[in-house]
């Protein structure tokens, strides 16, 4: 099926906190029939190529008839290997313009910013959207760069020439204000991977995501 970029509610996926890659295609199902749009694997303790390059070829396949785009993160060769739809690279991890030599003008390339300096250095042709944060601290990345707070978040965003998602801290308590800024989409790991009961998590985050569009607009 066409695959669409609609960042509304992505999900970031973390196979440790989903327990291991049966829990990452179980998460990824519920979330998905809930209102999860867009999927990233991201495995920071995966170390073996193998069990990254199963759990992508999982998701490829529970995602293929679905709207719902795959992205993997860092990893080129696994986005290659499974003929993922995307890629998501930061400011440590290869350069956009290479990522797009090796994966060609039709999939996606999402890139992250964290500060004014990065984003005014954001080269937009080679890009398909943003992630911007961590809007508030977050457990989920150790190396995260300080969190952004709204006001700041908000600055940021006002300057985007693609669409962008909030990444960082964001749950049910936070996703109205931050949808209230005008951003595109929220991504989350812990707001949905790990929670007890995955529907309910992923349902009232695309609710408040809908409820808080509708007011805004
Ligand atoms: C949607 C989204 N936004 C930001 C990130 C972070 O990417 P990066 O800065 O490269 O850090 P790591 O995720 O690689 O630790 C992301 N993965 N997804
Ligand atoms: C990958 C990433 N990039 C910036 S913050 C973050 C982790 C977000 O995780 P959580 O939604 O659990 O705060
Ligand atoms: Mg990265």
């Amino acid at each position: 099926m066409k695959k669409q970029l609609n960042l509304s509610l992505y999900l970031v996926l973390d196979p440790t906190l989903c327990g291991g890659i049966e829990g990452l295609v179980n998460t990824t199902k519920i979330a998905v029939g809930n209102g999860v749009t867009a999927v990233q694997l991201r495995a920071e303790q995966m170390f073996h190529r193998r069990d990254w390059y199963l759990a992508a070829l999982a998701l490829k396949q529970l995602l293929m008839n679905t709207p719902v785009p795959l992205i993997i993160n860092d990893q080129i060769d696994i986005a290659l290997a499974v003929d993922a739809d995307g890629v998501h690279v930061g400011q440590n991890d290869l350069p956009v313009h290479v990522v797009r030599r090796l994966i060609g003008p039709d999939k996606m390339i999402g890139l992250s910013v964290s500060n004014q300096q990065q984003l005014s250095d954001v080269v937009w042709p080679d890009i398909n959207y943003l992630g911007i944060g961590p809007v508030f601290p977050t457990t989920s990345k150790k190396d995260a760069a300080p969190a952004l707070g709204l006001a700041q978040f908000s600055q940021l965003i006002i300057q985007r020439k693609c669409p962008a998602v909030g990444i960082g801290g964001i749950n049910l308590s936070n996703v109205k204000a931050v949808i209230q800024t005008g951003i595109d989409g929220i991504a989350v790991v812990s707001a949905i991977c790990g929670q007890r009961d995955i529907k309910f998590a992923t349902t009232e985050l695309s609710h408040a995501i809908y409820q808080t569009r509708m007011l805004r607009s």
